[in-house]
């Protein structure tokens, strides 16, 4: 472990792989705006991709982003719409309405980018910021609507209703939409809802320009697309729907794609969510991922019946050896995620068994949960509390593996193994952020080891992770061990030790041994979830319910678990299609 995560994290990338060697003065933006990013936002110069994606937008044209994970995309949207707002020949007011829109799958991004907006609008009072998103009050979001909102920040599902329902919602001078991860939009079965969307706009806007043309913008409306990754569905998309567009961070070889001439807004009339077959050019444009070069990669292989007791030992010695500041767990199910709360806060534990009053909990750092099932004030909580800490841990859902900023992650586990490679490369994106170091590790268990070849495929490889030294290092009984042949990792004393004292402290709290059962149910309903390819890699059949029963610390498998699963067996072979896409929703 010393030679895995501690060296490993050693690895620099050096400035000018992150940064221009320009001003943000020299990409045409208002000084008033340089002054306010560099005092408001401490940012001297900008990144590669502001460098390329803020001449580019400034200018007029649909730009295609493709940037890895934390290299300043926001910023770099974000700011020339504000530029072209703060100099419009007339002050923009609030009657006006919607400016730019700026669609986000999550609600937590949607915040995100909202107070990003309030920062760099701090000198333009009268360009207002505004967030609609779901889980908040409708009334009090029409309230605002009905004032106007010259930038608006919103999730697809939450900005329908209000296209829909709201009639004092005024986007006649809508200028910029932006998808920020536009792939995640996509999926999640939010494409039918885009589509909806700039139906809406789109025939709106028609309407609005024949009575008034109010737009005091010498350049037409400007589609922008940005993300870490791209699939089919991005690239369906921008072919429909960005004119002659600009593309940033494709390769040269990517940026062959042929753009199909297309009437300027045209987005009607073709189904994005159509499982189009891509050609030979978009295939290459999705095959390889751009990772962080520092960020290390490791993996952990970890039989069923012990993985609980690994992500225990790894989490002790990331905190009390390695005094990594801050940590993220992701599970695939808001269950797991309970369970682990409640047991990694409440787990207590001597290293001695003949002295039990000399017990501590095992984990001493703050720890935080997140996921789609808790209350929206809850999550506002939650998300804001992790990112001022200096020291936590944060468990979650897939809810934090897209495009939030949290300061200083060091580390990322992703326990239960993302699906398509696609989600492994957002995950690992919450850390190694703007050149900064970082490490993550990922669980797979030995019938799951071919997954590895599968992230290969888009060029990411991971080492392996030196377990049993971290394993090694802690005492049993009081006293050090010394493994002179190692034989598996389910016979290793520590783990041994440590699997039987979660076992019986979750036999004696029976509220957490319904948690234990909840999650356990849940876990493998996510396990039939995985599509495609992957259901060669993560096969249900060979899953030992025995052993999962034993990684939710349950000493055997509770009856009710069978039923739940065959059930779920049942329904799976008979709806195939809509269990999947269901299971992936409920996850979050
Ligand atoms: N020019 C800059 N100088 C210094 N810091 C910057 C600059 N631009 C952005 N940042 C900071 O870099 C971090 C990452 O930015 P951002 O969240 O926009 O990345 P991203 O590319 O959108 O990442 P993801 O793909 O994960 O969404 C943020 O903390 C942001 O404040």
């Amino acid at each position: 472990m010393n030679e895995g995560m501690k060296t490993t994290t050693k690895k620099m990338v050096k400035e000018d792989e992150i940064f221009a060697s320009c001003t943000f003065a020299s990409l045409g933006l208002h000084a008033t705006l340089c002054d306010e990013l560099r005092d408001k936002m401490g940012f001297e110069v900008p990144t590669l991709v502001q460098a390329q994606a803020i001449p580019a937008i400034l200018s007029g044209r649909h730009v295609l982003v493709n940037a890895a994970t934390g290299t300043g995309k926001t910023v770099a949207y974000l700011v020339p719409i504000i530029h072209h707002l703060q100099k419009s020949d007339r002050r923009i007011q609030r009657a006006d309405g919607t400016f730019s829109l700026v669609l986000v799958p999550t609600r937590e991004l949607c915040m995100q980018v909202y107070e990003t907006l309030q920062k760099l609008l701090h000198r333009y009072h009268w360009i207002v910021p505004g967030y609609i998103t779901g889980g908040e009050s409708r009334s009090k979001e029409k309230a605002r609507l009905r004032k106007g909102i010259s930038i608006l920040v919103a999730t697809p599902g939450r900005l329908l209703d209000h296209l829909k329902n709201t009639s004092s919602f005024l986007y006649s001078n809508l200028h910029w939409i932006v998808f920020d991860e536009a792939d995640r939009i996509f999926e999640l079965g939010c494409g039918k809802e885009v589509e909806e969307i700039l139906d809406h706009l789109g025939s709106r806007k028609n309407i609005v320009n024949k009575d008034n043309g109010t737009s005091s913008f010498e350049f037409p409306q400007q589609n922008l697309l940005f993300s870490a990754t791209l699939n089919e569905k991005v690239n369906c998309f921008a072919k429909i729907s960005l004119e002659n567009p600009i593309m940033i961070g494709l390769d040269a070889g990517n940026n062959a794609l042929e753009f199909q001439p297309s009437e300027h807004g045209r987005f009607l009339g073709h189904d994005i969510n159509d499982e189009a077959q891509p050609t030979r050019k978009e295939k290459n444009l999705i095959a390889d991922y751009k990772i962080p070069t520092q960020l290390v990669q490791s993996y952990v292989q970890a039989p069923c019946a012990s993985r609980l007791a690994v992500l225990f030992s790894v989490l002790k010695y990331l905190f009390e050896r390695d005094c990594f500041e801050k940590t993220l767990v992701l599970f695939s199910t808001c269950d797991a995620v309970d369970f682990h709360y409640s047991l990694f806060g409440g787990f207590k534990f001597s290293s001695s068994e003949s002295e039990p009053r000399s017990e501590h909990l095992f984990l001493k750092c703050k720890i935080f949960r997140l996921h789609g099932s808790m209350k929206p004030e809850d999550r506002r909580t939650t998300f804001q509390a992790f990112k001022s800490e200096k020291l936590a841990l944060l468990l979650s859902t897939d809810i934090a593996a897209r495009g939030l900023d949290f300061p200083n992650v060091r580390c990322i586990i992703q326990y239960d193994p993302p699906g398509e490679a696609i989600e492994y490369v957002h995950r690992v994106g919450r850390t190694a952020r703007l050149g900064e170091r970082g490490d993550s590790l990922l669980f797979l268990q030995p019938t799951e080891i071919d997954y590895l070849q599968d992230l290969r495929n888009h060029g990411v490889s991971l080492t392996e992770y030196p377990l049993v030294k971290v394993l090694d290092s802690f005492p049993v009984r009081g006293r050090k061990h010394f493994v002179e042949k190692f034989v598996s990792l389910e016979s290793h004393s520590w783990i041994m030790f440590l699997q039987r004292a979660v076992e019986s402290f979750i036999a004696a709290e029976p509220g957490m041994m319904k948690l234990a059962q909840k999650a356990f149910c849940s876990w493998v309903r996510a396990y039939t979830a995985h599509r495609g390819e992957l259901k060669r890699i993560f096969v249900v059949k060979k899953l030992h319910l025995g052993h999962v029963a034993k990684s939710f610390a349950l000493k055997q498998q509770p009856s009710v678990v069978g039923k739940s699963f065959k059930k779920q067996e049942k329904k799976r072979k008979r709806y195939p299609k809509q269990d999947v896409s269901s299971s992936k929703k409920r996850t979050l």
